[in-house]
């Protein structure tokens, strides 16, 4: 039996504190010389890219929720044959700043279109692979779209209203409390060094010990 790269995901609502955190684990991942390959979604790939730029603009024409939900999964299935496979299968590690979570939180729950929908493109897109490890940046909505308001203009999703955002960070406790082997929940609410405290403690465990995985 052959062993794959370690697949670790970053989540969390707007604001959370990701691509802070991203450039931090990538940096200590590094250091520690990992084979790593640094993603985002939607995105990652020239069509994910395009894909991107189309559901983050803010538009007058309004994306139909179940649209919304396939253009995330089209994306999804490029950056897997793509980039993400093909890393994992070379024993890469591969740190994506958000995956599949994300579609359960923001068009299962902050659309409110239920989890069935997206686990049936789940299995059909991915199959068997889930993330080995998710990185759950909580934090409470207000604070998070304060940040993401202190950077400047806003993107479509940026723009929804406080409910919408409190059924995405409820849909990703309720996810990391029934799958709590493969998630780490981290306070992002606390300042910046405390964070990156707890980021160092869970990276220092994954060099020392990464989970078993094969292909
Ligand atoms: N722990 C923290 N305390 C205070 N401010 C923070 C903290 N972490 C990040 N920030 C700041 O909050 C803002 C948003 O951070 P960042 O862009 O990393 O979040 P994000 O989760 O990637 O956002 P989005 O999902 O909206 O793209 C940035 O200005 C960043 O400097
Ligand atoms: C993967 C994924 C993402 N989204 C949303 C969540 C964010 O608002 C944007 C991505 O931008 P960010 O810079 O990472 O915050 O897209 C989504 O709704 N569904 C998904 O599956």
């Amino acid at each position: 039996m052959s062993q794959r790269g370690l697949f670790i995901t970053l989540e969390g609502g707007e604001g959370a504190g990701k691509s802070t955190a991203m450039a931090f684990i990538m940096r200590r991942l590094q250091e520690a010389n990992v084979d790593l390959v640094c993603t985002r979604e939607p995105g990652g790939t020239q069509l994910g890219e395009q894909l991107r730029e189309t559901l983050l603009a803010p538009s007058d024409t309004e994306i139909d929720p179940t649209a919304e939900l396939l253009m995330m999964f089209a994306a999804r299935a490029q950056h897997l044959a793509e980039c993400i496979l093909p890393a994992l299968q070379r024993g890469k590690w591969v740190l994506c700043d958000r995956f599949t979570d994300a579609t359960y939180a923001y068009q299962g729950a902050g659309r409110q279109m239920g989890d069935e929908p997206v686990a049936v493109l789940e299995e059909l897109v991915q199959g068997e692979l889930r993330p080995d490890v998710t990185l759950l940046l909580d934090v409470p909505a207000d604070v998070g779209i304060a940040r993401a308001r202190g950077r400047g203009a806003l993107d479509r999703f940026e723009l929804e209203d406080h409910a919408f955002f409190e059924r995405v960070r409820q849909s990703y406790l309720a996810r990391a409390k029934r799958s709590s082997g493969r998630y780490q929940i981290i306070d992002a609410s606390a300042p910046l060094p405390d964070v990156e405290q707890a980021l160092q403690a869970l990276v220092n465990d994954l060099i020392a010990c990464p989970p078993l995985v094969e292909v």
